[in-house]
């Protein structure tokens, strides 16, 4: 376990058994809808990269960039488009990927403004899901794991950028952050 971890809160292969029941039960969910996969950079791309290999069936993917913490802990509550999408999703069924919903003002954000270009359904798939820290009434349509209050690493999850590599999701020791 790296050093900087305090607990293994899920193991690599919790990780890849859920993410392979999802990829299953989407794949009947969105069967002859074509889905717009849409990976929210940077923290989702392990999940997303996963996810869609567990997908038997056809899909398209893009990707966004939207920053809202930087190299804090807690949420600005300011969302920034730093990238957008390549294409238009008018008529399109589009799944929002996402690696975790903490206080939710991210993906609210996101939701309204993807539903405003006239996507024919707009869904959130999300790793990791941390009801305890909701600040907006937002729940995910698909969700692998609920996890307790505490700043998580690892899978794609960051903390100033570091720890994305870890192939697990662990709990940071507090005096790391602090
Ligand atoms: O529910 P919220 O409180 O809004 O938090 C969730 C968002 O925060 C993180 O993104 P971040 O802005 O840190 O970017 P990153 O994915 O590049 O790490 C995470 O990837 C979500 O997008
Ligand atoms: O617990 C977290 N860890 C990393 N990034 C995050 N963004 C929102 N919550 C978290």
């Amino acid at each position: 376990m790296h050093q900087d971890i305090k607990e293994i809160l899920i193991s690599e292969e919790q990780i890849k058994e859920k993410v392979a029941e999802l990829g299953k039960r989407l794949s009947e969910v969105y069967k002859d809808l074509n889905p717009l996969c849409i990976c929210v950079l940077k923290g989702a791309v392990p999940f997303m990269a996963d996810l869609i290999r567990k997908m038997e069936i056809p899909m398209e993917m893009d990707f966004m960039a939207v920053s809202s913490y930087g190299n804090a802990t807690t949420s600005s509550g300011v969302v920034r488009i730093l990238k957008d999408l390549e294409a238009s999703i008018e008529g399109r069924h589009v799944l929002i990927v996402e690696d975790i919903i903490d206080s939710g003002l991210t993906l609210s954000y996101l939701v309204e403004m993807l539903k405003g270009r006239n996507a024919a359904s707009v869904k959130i798939a999300t790793l990791l899901d941390k009801p305890d820290r909701r600040k907006v009434d937002l729940s995910p349509d698909y969700s692998c794991f609920t996890i307790p209050d505490a700043f998580v690493v690892g899978y794609g999850l960051d903390f100033a950028e570091k720890y994305r590599n870890l192939p697990y999701i662990g709990v940071l020791k507090e005096e790391v952050y602090q």
